[in-house]
């Protein structure tokens, strides 16, 4: 019988300038090991890298659709330096489309891609996929502990939420910007489709214990956004 899938949004922070390759070898050893148990889509994020060609492309004059086709080129590259560790156990291209994705999780490999579609965040990009692809779940690994009432980085009093709702979440969030390299933790896409699909999502901090704590022991850490009736 065929795996279930579920949909895993990398944080970009794992893909930097200083990277070390034991910290790309212990994420692969991790996914192997969830493949066991589910077929993994993984979607890496921008990171550093991608905001450092938006900002210098931005500087050179590109509008904000092509600086989003250059962060997605770059979360695309991301994924291939994972995908690199791993083999045949993965499907050989990053999907460029939804049609592309529902074609390559019908292989049964692990799936790693990137972003998709300009004018929006890669956490947008894995909840449509988690919707196309019928994943049981969308675990989004970012860089902060989960959703606060504020931004934890420019607040140093913000409270993180052990649950939020995904209205309130829309509420709270619906501020953010929507340019290119500046889609903070969930865009308003990714919240949508959460809502309409009634998607279950947990917003966590990356770390490789961190995701193999949640998703293969079912421990429950950071923010789960629920859905009301
Ligand atoms: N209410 C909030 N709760 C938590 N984080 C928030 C909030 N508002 C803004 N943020 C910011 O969102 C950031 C996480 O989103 P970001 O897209 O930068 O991370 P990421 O998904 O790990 O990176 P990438 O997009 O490169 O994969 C946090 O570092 C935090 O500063
Ligand atoms: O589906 C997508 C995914 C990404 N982008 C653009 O790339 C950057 C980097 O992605 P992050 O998720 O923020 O790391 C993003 O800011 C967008 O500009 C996109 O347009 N569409």
């Amino acid at each position: 019988m065929a795996k279930q899938r579920i949909v895993i949004k990398l944080s970009g922070s794992l893909f930097s300038f200083d990277t070390q390759v034991k910290a790309l070898r212990d994420y692969t050893q991790l996914i192997k090991k969830i493949a066991n148990e589910y077929q993994p889509i993984i979607v890496t994020g921008g990171g550093r890298i991608a905001r450092f060609y938006i900002d210098l492309s931005r500087e050179m004059g590109l509008d904000e659709s092509g600086l989003d086709l250059t962060g997605i080129m770059v979360s695309h590259l991301n994924a291939k330096l994972l995908m690199s560790g791993l083999g045949d156990l993965c499907h050989p291209t990053t999907p460029k489309n939804l049609d592309e994705i529902s074609t390559a999780v019908n292989s049964e490999k692990i799936i790693i891609t990137g972003g998709l579609y300009p004018g929006q965040s890669t956490n947008a990009t894995s909840a449509l996929i988690a919707e196309r692809t019928g994943a049981i779940k969308f675990f989004n690994a970012t860089d902060v502990d989960g959703i606060y009432d504020s931004d934890p980085r420019t607040n140093k009093n913000a409270v993180l939420f052990d649950s939020i709702k995904v209205t309130d979440c829309i509420d709270m969030l619906r501020k953010e910007n929507s340019i290119a390299g500046t889609y903070d933790l969930m865009d308003l896409i990714s919240l949508k489709v959460i809502q309409r699909s009634r998607l279950p999502c947990v917003v966590f901090k990356s770390s490789v214990e961190n995701i193999e704590k949640i998703v293969l022991r079912g421990i429950r850490l950071g923010t789960e956004i629920t859905i009301s009736s």
